[in-house]
């Protein structure tokens, strides 16, 4: 047993050691604070924290140590902010991109904020539990009340866990193929409040369902819908392909910068709807688009961001590759009565390469890629079609430094604002504007 002080605290919260030619990185710990640490054959551990830093936030979490899900509830939040801004500073160390980063634009709720909630539940020493998969492996840490989860959402979990227990249904078991629930995902709307509860299970076969959902609905009425899904695969992932509506109409609407919009089962939604307003609103800002211009709404997912920029500009081309998403989106503007936006389902790569075979004129690109950013030959067609603007919404530092870095050839690059969408961990939002060199 070691006793060893953190003298560096890498920009993911982590506390960094060296130690025997090894470098080891500790979750929750702040600098200055000396922990007792023990090498065991798989490894690292940390025994105990023997000082606290004057900078430790109250963690509120009985299960940070071992969930994984949040890295920095041990922070404040200003200091989780300023980690944030220098994992983006580091990016462009590293890619030697000159390019102002802003202060993090934080949110006003950095608790309870997940519209979208998504348990797994097992049977443990007799007992039912519900909660997230721990790091990398299939053990399910039993979740009662997750700090950054919506509370209602939270309390019909718990009521789901009580009612099995009451009609006697159980947690499936993922080895032995048998057992009846396997996971449920609630969704409840910030603006509309309405909830959509989906119930998986690894078969049609679901006896109790109709006692859990009548107690269901009277120990919650404020539930909007309810869906049986059936996933017969061995898969971590949740949804299956087939879905049952129980209650309600299957889904639930959401109101996002004055636009409704409809939330399935397996619609991709932002998760924190109070800062992706904020998001939208410097893509807006950054954007300044005039009523005569043609815009591509590229990665667009169920049309957001194009319906939020539709009301401001002539047209707009949405491309989606997730054909589920795109109808979706196409059933977002019907519902808003928006006519002026063109949905593509379609690789954004392969989509904006015809673009540039037809010479297309676009005055700006708004890209929002997943984790992995822009394929090289999406970013070679932007600048070969040359939009004015370009504004690019990116969910990881990485990638978007690394992409900003080749579009700097073309495109001045303006000021990186980080926007914090994921209060508690160390994932961090960016929007940035480009605008085309003379
Ligand atoms: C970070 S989400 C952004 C969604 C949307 N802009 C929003 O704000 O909700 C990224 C989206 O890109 C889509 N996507 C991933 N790869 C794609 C590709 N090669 N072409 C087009 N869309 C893609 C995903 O399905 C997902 O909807």
């Amino acid at each position: 047993m070691k006793t060893i002080e953190i003298k560096q605290i890498d920009n993911y919260g982590y506390g960094i050691l060296e130690m025997d030619q090894r470098t080891y990185r500790i979750p929750n710990v702040l600098l200055g604070e000396k922990v007792q640490v023990d090498m065991t054959t798989k490894g690292f551990e940390v025994i105990k924290r023997l000082s606290d830093s004057p900078k430790r936030a109250l963690v509120r979490c009985p299960k940070y140590d071992t969930c994984g899900g949040c890295q920095l509830m041990h922070m404040n939040y200003a200091d989780q902010l300023e980690l944030k801004k220098q994992q983006i500073i580091e990016q462009c160390e590293k890619y030697q991109l000159e390019a102002t980063v802003l202060d993090p634009i934080g949110s006003n709720e950095p608790y309870n904020y997940r519209n979208k909630i998504q348990m797994t539940f097992k049977e443990h020493k007799g007992k039912i539990v519900a909660g997230l998969y721990e790091e990398n492996t299939h053990k399910v840490v039993n979740i009662s009340d997750c700090d950054i989860q919506d509370k209602v959402a939270n309390q019909i979990i718990n009521t789901i866990k009580a009612l099995m227990k009451k009609h006697k249904i159980p947690a499936y078991d993922e080895d032995k193929r048998t057992g009846i629930i396997r996971h449920v995902l609630v969704k409840r709307s910030l603006q509309t409040k309405q909830i959509l509860v989906v119930i998986v299970t690894p078969s049609n076969i679901f006896p109790g369902r109709n006692n859990l959902v009548k107690d269901l609905n009277l120990a919650h009425p404020d539930i909007t819908s309810i869906v049986h899904n059936i996933n017969e695969r061995k898969t971590s992932i949740v949804l299956g392909d087939e879905s049952k509506i129980i209650t309600g109409k299957g889904y639930i609407e959401d109101i996002l910068m004055g636009k409704r919009f409809l939330i399935g089962p397996k619609t991709f939604y932002q998760v924190n709807a109070h800062q992706t307003e904020v998001l939208y609103g410097e893509v807006l800002k950054k954007l300044q688009p005039k009523k005569t211009d043609v815009i591509l709404d590229a990665y667009a997912g169920i049309g957001t961001i194009g319906l939020m920029l539709s009301d401001h500009v002539s047209k707009v081309l949405s491309v989606e590759i997730n054909k589920d998403s795109v109808r979706s989106a196409v059933k977002n503007a019907e519902l808003n009565g928006i006519k002026n936006v063109e949905f593509v389902a379609a690789d954004a790569k392969d989509y904006i390469l015809a673009l540039v075979e037809q010479k297309a004129k676009l005055d700006a690109i708004v890209v929002d890629p997943p984790r992995a950013g822009l394929d090289l030959e999406f970013v070679k067609a932007i600048q070969v079609l040359r939009p004015k603007k370009v504004v690019y919404v990116s969910c990881d530092p990485e990638t978007l430094v690394r992409d900003l870095k080749q579009l700097s050839r073309t495109y001045m690059i303006g000021p990186i604002q980080p926007v914090d969408m994921f209060s508690q961990t160390y994932h961090i939002e960016n929007c940035v504007l480009l605008t085309l060199k003379n």
